[in-house]
Parts: C-alpha cells; sequence; structure tokens
C-alpha cells in the first residue's frame, strides 16, 4: 500500500493511491486517526516549560511526529507545530483517557474508533474541560468538530445532565428548550454533520442534541426542541427566528461554541451573531464559556471575536495554520475559454478502469463562482459521460441534501459547488478538489482544498488560475511555498507583478489595512499593540523551515519581515443568503 512520506515526491503516489483506493472499493484506512508510534520528542521554546505552559507565557511547541501511522499509511516525518497562548493554559492530553472526559464519553470515543486524539484535541479539549475561552486555529480536517463537542458533552454530563429526563431537565419548560450549549454553524449541511457528531459523543449520556436550520419547515425541528434540548446546533437565521417566536431561550447557555469562527464573525453574519449572542439574553461573556474554531483566523477577526470571548487562550496546530502537507496542489494558467477542455482531460486521466471494465471517477469537488455555473456545468458534464451533482444556495434544501448524499455514496462521483460547500464538509475519500473558478480569498481557498486530505489522508488540489485571479497570486504563492508545493514560474511573475484592482489588498469593509496579515496561525495578540497591529506576518512555529521564530514583535520585526499575506476576505458578502449560507 502507499507509503505517505509526508515530502513533495511522495505526495503524488499517495494521492494516485487516494485515487485508486476510491475506484477499488474503498479505503480500508477508513479515516482511522491511529497515531501508533510517536517519538515523543516535543520542545518547548525558551519561554515555555515541561508539559504544559507556565501562566501568563506564550508556550510553543514543535512536536516531531515521527511514525505518525494513519491506517496502513505512514508518515515518516511530520512536523506539527503548536503554538499555546495565554494565562494559565493547561498541559496538552497525553490521550483520550488522560484529557479529564467522563466515562460515558470515552466510551463514546472508543465506538468512533477514535484512538488517541488528533493535536488540536490533545490542546483543546484540557483547555475546554477548564473552563476556559478558547480560539483554536488548526488545518482542515484535523478534528476540531471533536475538540470542541466532547469537553462539551463532558462537561454537561458532569454538571449533572446525565439520566435525567427531558421533561424535568431545566433545559425545557413550556414556553421555551433553554439549551445550555450552542453550536453555531454558518451552513445548514455543516449544521447537520456537527448535529450527528454531537449524537454520537451524547450516545447513552442522557444528554438531547437537537439541531435549527433554515431551508426546511421549522415545524419538525420545534417538535424536536420541545421535547428538551442540552445542546443546540445551529444556524443563525434560524436561531434568531426560533429565538424571536419565544421557542428557544438562550438565558442558560453555559457553552458558546462557534464553528468556522472567522465566517461567523465575518460581516455576512456578524449583525446576526451579535443580535444572538448580546440581544438575546444569553448570560454574558465572563459567565458563560466561549469557543471559536476554524483553520483561518485573519487578525481583523481575532480583534473582532475580543468582543466574544473572556481572557481566552489562543492555540494553532499546524505549519502554518493553513493548508495540510497532504494535499498536493497544482495550479495551472490557463483562459477562460480552455477550462471546460482542461477538466475534462483531468477527468479522463484520473478514471480508474474497474474489474468490469467500467471506468470510475475518484470523488471530485470542483467549485465554481456561481450557482448558474454550477447548474450549467454539472449539466454539460453529464452530457460528455461523467455523472455529476450540484450544490448551491438555488437549490432546495431536499436537493442539496439529496446531492450531498449521491456524491458521499459515489453514484454521483462528482460535484460541482460554490461556496456553500467550502467549509466544514467532512466527506471521506474526497480525492482531487478542483477550482475551476477560484475564490476571491486566500481563506476561502485554504478551506475549499480542506475538503480532501482530511484525517491523515492525502489528496489532490487543482486551481485553474485565469488573468482575473491576478489578486490571488500572492497569496496561492505564500501558501504553496509554505506547503513545499511546485509553484509555476509564471504564478511568482504573477505575484511580483503589481495589482490595481483595488479589493485584494484589503478588501471591503473592515480590512482596510493593506499589510493585513496573516489568514490564520497567529495570536494577534503577540503583535506589539492589539490596538495597532499591522500583522507583520511571521511563522512563530517556525515550521517548515519558512519564517523564524518570534523576534518580539514591534517596528523593527515588521520591518524586517515583509508581510506574508495580503488577504482578499469577501468581508460583507452581499449575497450571503443567496448563496446559500445560512
Ligand atoms: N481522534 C481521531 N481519530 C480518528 N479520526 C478522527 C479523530 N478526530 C476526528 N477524526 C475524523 O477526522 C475527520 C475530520 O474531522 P473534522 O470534520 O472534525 O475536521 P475539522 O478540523 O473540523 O475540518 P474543517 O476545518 O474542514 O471543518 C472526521 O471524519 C472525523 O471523524
Amino acid at each position: 500500500m502507499a507509503v505517505v512520506r509526508g515530502r513533495r515526491g511522495d505526495k503524488m503516489a499517495a494521492a494516485a493511491a487516494v485515487a485508486k483506493s476510491v475506484g477499488g472499493g474503498g479505503d480500508p484506512a477508513g479515516g482511522a486517526w491511529t497515531t501508533v508510534s510517536r517519538s515523543g520528542r516535543s520542545s518547548y521554546s525558551a519561554t515555555a516549560a515541561g508539559g504544559g505552559v507556565p501562566a501568563g507565557k506564550v508556550g510553543e511547541v514543535t512536536e516531531g511526529l515521527e511514525g505518525l501511522e494513519i491506517g496502513d499509511r505512514r508518515l515518516d516525518k511530520y512536523d506539527i507545530p503548536v503554538e499555546v497562548n495565554g494565562e494559565g493554559v493547561p498541559s496538552p492530553a497525553e490521550g483520550f483517557e488522560g484529557a479529564g472526559l467522563v466515562e460515558a464519553v470515552l466510551r463514546n470515543v472508543a465506538r468512533c474508533g477514535y484512538e488517541s486524539p488528533t493535536p488540536v484535541q490533545r490542546y483543546a479539549m484540557p483547555i475546554a474541560l477548564a473552563g476556559r475561552d478558547l480560539m483554536a486555529c488548526a488545518h482542515t480536517g484535523s478534528g476540531k468538530t471533536a475538540a470542541f463537542c466532547l469537553p462539551v458533552v463532558s462537561g454537561l454530563v458532569a454538571a449533572g445532565g446525565s439520566g435525567v429526563g427531558p421533561r424535568e431537565r431545566s433545559s425545557f419548560n413550556r414556553a421555551a428548550a433553554k439549551p445550555r450549549a450552542l453550536v453555531l454553524a454558518p451552513t445548514r449541511e455543516l449544521a447537520a454533520q456537527i448535529n450527528e457528531e454531537a449524537k454520537k459523543f451524547s450516545f447513552q449520556t442522557g444528554l438531547r442534541v437537537v439541531v435549527a436550520y433554515g431551508g426546511t419547515p421549522m415545524y419538525n425541528q420545534l417538535h424536536d426542541l420541545e421535547r428538551g434540548a442540552d445542546i443546540l446546533v445551529a444556524t443563525p437565521g434560524r436561531l434568531v427566528d426560533m429565538v424571536e417566536r419565544s421557542k428557544v431561550s438562550l438565558e442558560a447557555i453555559k457553552y458558546l461554541v462557534m464553528d468556522e469562527a472567522d465566517r461567523m464573525l465575518d460581516m455576512g453574519f456578524e449583525p446576526q451573531i451579535r443580535k444572538i449572542v448580546e440581544r438575546m439574553n444569553m448570560p454574558r461573556k465572563s459567565v458563560r464559556q466561549t469557543m471559536l474554531f476554524s483553520a483561518t483566523f485573519p487578525p481583523e477577526i481575532q480583534r473582532l471575536a475580543l468582543d466574544f470571548l473572556s481572557n481566552y487562550i489562543f492555540i494553532t496546530v499546524g505549519r502554518v495554520g493553513s493548508s495540510t502537507d497532504l494535499i498536493m496542489q497544482k495550479v495551472e494558467l490557463l483562459s477562460y475559454g480552455e477550462k471546460r477542455g482542461y477538466l475534462l482531460d483531468i477527468l479522463q486521466k484520473q478514471s480508474v478502469e474497474m474489474p468490469n471494465s467500467k471506468l470510475q471517477q475518484p470523488l471530485t469537488l470542483v467549485f465554481v463562482e456561481t450557482k448558474r455555473e454550477a447548474d450549467s456545468l454539472r449539466y454539460w458534464l453529464y452530457s460528455k459521460g461523467f455523472p455529476a451533482t450540484a450544490i448551491h444556495g438555488d437549490r432546495t434544501q431536499q436537493e442539496r441534501e439529496s446531492a450531498l448524499r449521491s456524491f458521499k455514496t459515489g453514484l454521483t462521483p462528482i460535484m460541482v459547488a460554490t461556496d456553500v460547500a467550502s467549509r466544514g464538509l467532512d466527506v471521506p475519500n474526497v480525492a482531487h478538489v478542483i477550482n475551476y473558478d477560484l475564490p476571491k480569498s486566500i481563506e476561502d481557498y485554504v478551506h475549499r482544498i480542506g475538503r480532501t486530505g482530511r484525517a491523515g489522508k492525502a489528496g489532490s488540489a487543482t486551481a485553474f488560475f485565469t488573468e482575473s485571479n491576478h489578486s490571488l497570486a500572492k497569496g496561492l504563492l505564500e501558501l504553496m511555498t509554505e506547503a513545499k508545493q511546485d509553484v509555476p514560474d509564471w504564478l511568482v511573475q504573477y505575484a511580483e507583478k503589481p495589482y490595481y484592482g483595488g479589493s485584494s489588498y484589503g478588501g471591503r469593509g473592515r480590512r482596510s489595512n493593506g499589510a493585513g496579515g496573516r489568514f490564520g496561525g497567529r495570536d494577534f495578540r503577540r503583535g506589539s499593540d492589539y490596538s495597532d497591529y499591522s500583522g507583520g506576518g511571521d511563522s512563530c512555529s517556525g515550521g517548515g523551515g519558512s519564517g523564524g521564530g518570534y523576534s518580539g514583535g514591534g517596528d523593527s520585526y515588521r520591518a524586517s519581515v515583509p508581510p506574508r499575506y495580503y488577504p482578499s476576505y469577501p468581508m460583507g458578502t452581499a449575497d450571503i443568503n443567496a448563496s446559500g449560507w445560512d
């Protein structure tokens, strides 16, 4: 079987092996994150010590995970740098048992087949269980869902929610359901997915997990809520609706989690989030516990998040808080008119011949910019003999769910999608992500390609770059260089050419500073001054041989290191609802 070494040369083989395994009857690894042989070599930076991080200090650790074995694949060397920043940081957990989870939850972890925690879980669980606020940045597919679900479920069970009938529980009264934990997510599909995960982790605990999202009649969800809800997973729009109809009260919220938190706090969602958190009777931030998770945290969003957090701990796990090395990234320079032909070429080449001599496609996700293009491309692919489905905001919820199902099961192994599918969706065995149209921001690119290369598996990502994507060249170049990908010369030239398009070096709305800083990975509080952070990007982790250690912030630091990313995060996306975000 494939051996993944985590270095450039072997990734081709790894990606091909993934495609092969998809075509050849499934991946025997089955997504198990089985970290068997860890060298245990961990060294804290000068500012940290021992197994934990001293109070009031910045902790920084690079773990050399040698021999990280994933199913039957093996990473001979894979450095996962971790930065921890905050006061009184608890030590990371060695295993699930050592994390402090209650017995019932540990049994559920075992039922899920999780043998050992992923790095973000190791760090986040003790922090969450200690009752601390948290901002956690870890790459896509690294297990963030369990990192927040497990301690929330465990905390609720420990607080006495377990084994009590719904009607007797304080979480319910005749007027409104009073959940004790609220998990907010930007899309319906992601909310549904988190709901499923939370249910698995709550099995036989007596806790009730309920989901609320738009696009479907409210009736069933209300019926579910009436039976009591300890954990409510919701999209913001539907939640506001329910609270305004007095079907949900937020007064008992102990845990507030925002998944894809940078998306939740951008200008498209922020007004709704503020309304939910600040004007709907939710306990104030020092009373509740708030945890934010994402693979990307632009500094502007971090600053905004201060309004929702109290004395929080920041953790970032991964080389650059960005894409994982397990994704082999390619970028092709094309004209608009060449895109379809090129796509067809790729699909033909990656077809795998089955024993019955039928051709099979590995699961391939194709991102386009508009809903119209999603439909048009899907029909065109069908006409060329490639079974494809589409997911976007103009489809009914039923159609969206059915598209996702048909993609997951391989019935239509190609799914054409708008950004509605870019975040959080965990479809095992997606072998290839094709950015047929590149997104406007490097953050969205990171999330999109993160639909492959999940839970330690390898994957491929191909981007079709046209003249109109000039504004993204610099970010792409930085990202691909960090991830040790082959960078074509033309991309370097594009990145060096000045771009006069306006918004890309600062975007709209809040992000007005052209020296915008990184799209994730670094606690903005480590700048010399919160209010004067200008984001001289660095790699505080020092991973991948790029960027040195943190040199203390301040002007001299910023002067000596050029800004790393020029984000063009689409702040204030006007058509957020229209595009399928909830
Ligand atoms: N400890 C573990 N052992 C094995 N598999 C795990 C473990 N934790 C999570 N997984 C699996 O890894 C996959 C990815 O997890 P998850 O969806 O939580 O990633 P994520 O970090 O939230 O990604 P994204 O940033 O894209 O939302 C899931 O299929 C999940 O079941």
